[in-house]
């Protein structure tokens, strides 16, 4: 779960703006020859989260082809976008006519289209308006790249992820290596939390976080924590708390003007760039997400995988946990349960 691979890259981008990809990539220790070529997708890329995490992707050296998709407004974020020197090239696509142009050739699909919340609402207030956008999103992917992984951010999570496993399995084109949830903010926020808490270098933290991507399903093992620090139990239920509630905490703070959009491109590009780093044959990636699983009852659940040249390489188990943790993976399966099945049945009624 490094991201300081990334963020190095980030910063290397921006302090040697006028260095050639060349060495930009050497530095990065990857050597030229070995970089693949590499096409990304980003499906609702002139909104909140969309605009950053093209940013963010256009940043990435991994990237050689940049494909921004959206309903409108995507010719300016690309054009915008298109004059940074960094390797990938990039193209704008709007309007669904161009949804197969975009999609064709992805190696990796993120997908941050869909309304975000305002307060008041929970994710799943979400669902009759993005259960329909990201379904026939997916039904594009299945035709025109069924191949690519597929990097679901668009809310409820919990309902998506599912609603994209039947719309592939319907086309035919279900991989289970190859669809992700991404829960990647919860991590990043637990570990800033803990960090904060525990006046630990928030660099070298490393927090999993397990369940689902809503209040009580986003499970934070803070007794997995590393560096271990010597917080009190009161203090871990709080610091769990604060981690459930992080998005509401932004929703709030936002009063209507939506949810998080830069700490959520932030996140979607690390995650992103794991995938990336996986199919390039990259050892030992390993980041959390909400995938097909068999390690609890449920058929969806978050928790650490690891990232190899086809996708999931291995989903890890969930580790010893402590009984405040056992209790609040009890509690969480009937509400993680419903929303899976809910995705699921409108993949199959709709
Ligand atoms: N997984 C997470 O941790 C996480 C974190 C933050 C937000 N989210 C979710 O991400 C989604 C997007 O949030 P945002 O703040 O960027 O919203 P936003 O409204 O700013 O942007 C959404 C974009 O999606 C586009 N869009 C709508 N329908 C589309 C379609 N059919 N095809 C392509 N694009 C389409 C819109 O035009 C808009 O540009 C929301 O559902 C939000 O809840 C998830
Ligand atoms: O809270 C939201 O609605 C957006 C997102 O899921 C988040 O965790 O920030």
């Amino acid at each position: 779960m490094k991201s300081s691979l990334l963020l190095r890259s980030i910063r290397s981008s921006f302090t040697n703006s006028t260095s050639s990809i060349s060495t930009h990539l050497t530095r990065r220790g990857y050597g030229t020859e070995s970089v693949p070529e590499r096409k990304v997708a980003v499906l609702g890329a002139a909104g909140g989260i969309g605009q950053p995490l093209a940013l963010l992707m256009k940043l990435n050296p991994l990237v050689s082809r940049l494909a921004l998709y959206d309903i409108a407004g995507t010719p300016g974020v690309a054009a915008d976008i298109s004059h940074i020197n960094s390797r990938s090239e990039v193209a704008g696509y709007m309007g669904e006519e161009q949804l197969g142009q975009a999609l064709e050739g992805s190696d990796v699909v993120i997908i941050p289209a869909g309304v975000p919340r305002k307060p008041g609402m929970t994710r799943d207030d979400l669902f009759n308006i993005n259960a329909g956008i990201v379904k026939s999103l997916c039904t594009a992917i299945s035709k025109y790249c069924p191949n690519a992984l597929v990097n679901m951010i668009s809310n409820p999570v919990n309902s998506t992820v599912p609603i994209a496993a039947e719309v592939f399995k319907k086309a035919g084109t279900y991989d289970e290596k190859k669809l992700f949830g991404v829960t990647t903010l919860d991590v990043v926020r637990a570990k800033t939390f803990y960090a904060g808490k525990g006046k630990i270098p928030v660099a070298d933290v490393n927090v999993p976080v397990v369940g689902g991507h809503a209040g009580i399903t986003i499970l934070p093992l803070f007794s997995q924590a590393t560096p271990k620090s010597n917080l009190s139990d009161e203090e871990i239920v709080a610091l769990t708390k604060r981690t459930q509630d992080g998005g509401t905490e932004v929703v709030e703070a936002k009063a209507g003007k939506g949810s998080a959009t830069l700490s959520m491109a932030y996140a979607g590009a690390i995650f992103a760039d794991a995938c990336l780093k996986g199919l390039n044959g990259v050892s030992d990636v390993v980041e959390c997400s909400f995938v097909q699983s068999s390690i609890t009852e449920l058929p969806f659940f978050a928790s650490k995988v690891k990232l190899g040249k086809n996708g999931v390489e291995e989903v890890l188990g969930l580790g010893p946990l402590s009984d405040y943790e056992r209790q609040g993976l009890e509690l969480l399966i009937p509400e993680l349960k419903a929303s899976i099945e809910k995705g699921v049945k409108f993949a199959n009624q709709n």
